[in-house]
This record gives structure tokens, sequence and C-alpha cells, in this order.
């Protein structure tokens, strides 16, 4: 598995398809790691340049040494395609990894094409709520929190019918590292960009979750309201909606990037 240096850190990636293909850069949520994207990665391929990234402190990408920031999420994404000799991708980013696409929207639009912002908002949670859950992690390890993922990610209908998936990812996120995750955490606590992201101006299409407690649908709603031109996509699915409406979501993204 290849990795690049930036920051003095390592940044974990994997590339499936041509690279002679138009590129989709694809990141992920807070808590998990590249492979959530198989099922996009897989519908992609035939056609698409597709990179995936861990995002920093999480699968094989370590948090470094340095408070982690928005910039720093966005900066590593630059820097992969850089080192990747990838002069404009598309985006598609789910819940942190949407804040990163508008933070790249924001302050790296003539590096994207279109940006996809799954499940996300210009704020997610607030900052105490971030900074309590990144201090019990830090002190009580990753188990603090794992056992009450699987509620925030996905609707009581999907953890019923689709226990495997959902073990999968939550034993993931135990194995987790508890700083990586919390360095995340400290980085959304101060991530806020509110006052900003109407000056978008890369094509976007939000996808927001009906169900999702985390990143509501009015939140997806205020996003395109903000962004001009932006377009606002429904699915049936909680927080982690590529996985929960795996191939809904796979549809709408192809469709999107042709
Ligand atoms: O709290 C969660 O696990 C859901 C989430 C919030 C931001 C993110 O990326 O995932």
């Amino acid at each position: 598995m290849p990795y690049l240096e930036v920051a003095g850190d390592r940044l974990h990636y994997r590339t499936d398809g041509d690279a002679a293909h138009p590129c989709v850069v694809l990141s992920n949520s807070l808590g998990t790691d590249l492979s959530m994207w198989d099922a996009q990665a897989a519908a992609l391929a035939a056609d698409h340049y597709v990179v995936r990234y861990d995002a920093r402190g999480h699968g094989q990408s370590p948090a470094g040494s340095a408070p982690v920031d928005l910039a720093r999420l966005g900066q590593d994404v630059i820097a992969l395609l850089d080192h990747l000799h990838i002069d404009r991708a598309a985006f598609c980013g789910i819940s942190m990894g949407g804040m990163t696409g508008q933070w790249l929207g924001i302050h790296a639009p003539q590096r994207f094409t279109r940006l996809v912002l799954a499940n996300t908002a210009a704020r997610i949670g607030s900052a105490d709520g971030w900074l309590t859950r990144a201090a019990q992690v830090r002190q009580d390890g990753m188990a603090a929190i794992a056992d009450g993922a699987a509620a925030r990610w996905f609707t009581p209908a999907f953890i019923e019918r689709e226990p495997a998936i959902v073990a999968r990812l939550v034993d993931r996120l135990r194995q987790q590292d508890a700083g990586g995750y919390a360095a995340c955490c400290e980085a959304l606590a101060h991530a806020d960009l509110r006052a900003d992201v109407a000056s978008i101006a890369v094509p976007c299409m939000i996808v927001a979750g009906l169900s999702d407690p985390v990143t509501t649908p009015a939140d997806g709603a205020w996003l395109q309201q903000q962004i001009p031109g932006a377009r606002l996509t429904t699915l049936p699915a909680s927080h982690i909606s590529n996985i929960e409406a795996g191939a809904a979501f796979s549809a709408l993204l192809r469709a999107y990037l042709e």
C-alpha cells in the first residue's frame, strides 16, 4: 500500500483504475478508513482513477505530533494530488471528509472539478461535545465510544438487517488509534465554515441522509442554500449513507461525475 510524506508525517492511500481516466478523491468520516469506500471504488474504477486515503489520524495514517485542524486535513489532499501529479480532480467526502471538501472548495477551488459533500455540515456538533469526546478516548480508549457508534451511523433497520457490515465498521473503530481519533475530534471542535461556504464556486452536490441524526437533512439544505448553484439529494439512510444506501450512493456519484 503506498504512502506519501506530508508535513513530516505519513499519509496512506490507495488507487484503483487507470491514471489516464478522470480522477476522483474519496475522503472518509471520523472513525473509519479508506475501506469505507470499497463499494464506490468498485463502481467507479472502470472509468475513473479512484484515489482514496486514510484521513490523518485514521487507519494507517498517523495523526502526527502537531495538533490537527481542518486546514491540515485539506492540505493533505492537495499534497496527495501533487504527489500523484494530478492537476484537477473531483472530490467526494463524507461527514468529516465532507468538511474537508468544503475547506478545499473555499481554499483550493482551482484543483477541483466537482465536490460531493455527503452527510456533512458547515459546523458539526459543538466544541464542547467534541472536546469531551476527545478527552474521553484519550483517557479510556476507543471502547469508551465504540458501543454507541452504530446508533449514530446507521438506522435501526439497517443494524438489524446487516449486522456483519455494522460489526466490521465498529470493530475497526475499536482498533482505531485513540490519539488520532481524538486529534480529529479536536479539529472538528474548532472547524466552523458557516461564514465561508458561500464563497465556494466549484460545482457541488450535497447528499443528505433522511434519517441522519448527526448531520441532518436541514444541515444539508442549509449548505445547499449557501453554496451558489449547489444541488441537494437525499438518500434513505442515516449518517454513513454510502454504506447504508451503497448502490444508490454509487449511482448518484457516477451520474454526477459524468
Ligand atoms: O460521531 C460520529 O461518529 C459521526 C461523525 C461525526 C463527524 C464524522 O466524520 O463522523
